[in-house]
């Protein structure tokens, strides 16, 4: 069966590209959100959150008719599911929006429809999805009770984009198949080719769910192996970027960054998901991540020191010293401020320093609401001119092209290696 409308529950940073990429490509489009807001502006051919190129993609397929936005699930040929999947308690999956998704499109599933998974899940949640759709449905044949023959075929395909380059990767990277049967997987490639320039590599649901995991874990294992060496190096009294650039010469070494810590809703969540599942086996995983969590408190630390040695030089009393804090964001150049150390990091000195704390971000133009009140959203000459203690925190293009001298005779603290 072909696929003539497509339906992507979840129009966030992922369910909006890529309900504009099918649209792109002339097929037709709903949307559906529970966010009330989000449709409206998608229905006015805008887009309300930050990634390049998406504003002009989603304009185009709503003004040629290809993409609409609803809060009411429709009947459609394929469904794409990419709603959150955060974590709740002590980093236990919450499942909750996944399972909320498909309880709402039960009730409008046809004979031949597929239904993907795309919402980054642990090991097993396609068959509970499966599970849920047919308990609601049970004059519907499901692949966990029927197979190839089942009226409904089922999928996980993760998506792996990078903030930032969304609608390049999302066209280019190759995609991981995992359907519930052979069937499954088939179609949903063929669904997936309609702009796909990447390859198709299929698998199973559990190996699916289990790459994505991987993935994200891989880099976060990464990153806490350069963190551990950034405080390694501090103890010992070495540069450790210059360390990091010495050992990635080597030709099978390739060293990642350290700094303030890992933000985003990603990285710093889905090892969580093995962890909760295989608590026994997955030591380095959880030990990653409990490194990467540390750091932001290492970073006060240093804080603290630069501020003792900067109240000791200039003999100003505690309440009277400035201190700035560059980058707010929890990666360069964007504004997406989800659990970023940076943040973190802001909120802690402004808490604990009795004196000014300013903030330095260009990406935004007010203060989140845990910072009002705290610090001050202050231009970065204003930031540079007054600060007795510079606290470096996001590499944003801005900072990097500050010129040397205007940090001088200053007390330092520099999470990204750049004003070093
Ligand atoms: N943002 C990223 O870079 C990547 C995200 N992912 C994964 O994709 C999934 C979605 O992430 P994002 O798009 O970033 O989240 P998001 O928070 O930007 O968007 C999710 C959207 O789903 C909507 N929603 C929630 N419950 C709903 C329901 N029952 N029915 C309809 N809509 C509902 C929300 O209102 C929101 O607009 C997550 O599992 C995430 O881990 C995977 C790869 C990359
Ligand atoms: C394996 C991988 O590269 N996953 C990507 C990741 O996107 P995300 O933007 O969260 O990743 P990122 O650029 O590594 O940034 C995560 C965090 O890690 C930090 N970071 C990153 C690289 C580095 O060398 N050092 C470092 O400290 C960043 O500053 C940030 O705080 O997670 C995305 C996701 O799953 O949402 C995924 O689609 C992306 O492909």
């Amino acid at each position: 069966m072909s696929f003539s409308t497509i339906s992507v529950i979840g129009l966030g940073y992922i369910g909006l590209p890529t309900a504009a990429a099918f649209a792109s490509r002339q097929k037709n489009v709903v949307g559906i959100d529970i966010n009330q807001h989000a449709v409206e502006t998608i229905n006015r051919g805008a887009i309300h959150i930050v990634e390049p190129e998406l504003d002009k993609v989603v304009k185009t397929a709503v003004e040629a008719g290809f993409l609409r936005a609803s809060t009411q699930p429709v009947e459609a040929d394929a469904y794409l599911i990419a709603v959150p999947t955060p974590f709740q308690g002590d980093h236990e999956p919450d499942m909750a929006f996944v399972k909320a998704a498909a309880v709402s499109i039960a009730p409008v599933l046809k004979k031949g429809a597929l239904v993907i998974l795309e919402s980054t899940s642990p090991v097993g949640s396609t068959e509970q999805m499966a599970e849920w759709l047919a308990d609601l449905r049970p004059d519907l044949s499901f692949p966990q009770q029927a197979g190839e023959a089942a009226d409904i075929n089922v999928a996980y395909c993760p998506e792996r984009v990078l903030p930032g380059q969304v609608m390049v990767e999302l066209i280019k990277n190759d995609r991981v198949i995992g359907g519930m049967t052979p069937v499954c997987s088939t179609r949903a490639s063929e669904l997936y080719k309609i702009f796909l320039e990447g390859e198709c590599v299929i698998t199973n649901s559990r190996t699916a769910e289990m790459c994505k995991l991987t993935e994200n874990s891989f880099r976060d294992v990464n990153i806490a192996f350069a963190n551990e060496l950034s405080l390694i190096c501090a103890d010992q009294g070495i540069n450790v970027w210059e360390l990091i650039r010495l050992a990635n010469r080597h030709p099978r070494v390739n060293i990642l960054q350290p700094g303030p810590g890992v933000g985003g809703h990603c990285i710093a969540v889905d090892p969580w998901f093995i962890v909760a599942q295989n608590p026994q086996q997955a030591r380095l995983i959880r030990t990653a991540r409990e490194v990467n969590d540390s750091k932001p408190h290492w970073v006060i630390n240093q804080v603290k020191a630069a501020v003792a040695d900067s109240l000791a030089e200039s003999g100003k009393r505690a309440g009277e010293l400035k201190i700035a804090c560059f980058g707010l964001a929890f990666k360069p150049n964007i504004d997406d401020l989800r659990e970023s150390p940076a943040m973190e990091i802001a909120g802690m000195i402004a808490n604990w320093h009795s004196g000014e704390t300013l903030v330095v971000e260009p990406n935004i133009h007010q203060l989140p609401k845990k910072l009002e009140g705290h610090c001050q959203l202050a231009n970065l000459d204003d930031a540079l001119q007054q600060a007795d203690v510079l606290v470096m925190l996001v590499d944003h293009n801005e900072f990097k092209a500050i010129a040397g001298e205007k940090i001088q005779q200053r007390w330092v603290v520099d999470t990204k290696g750049v004003w070093r």
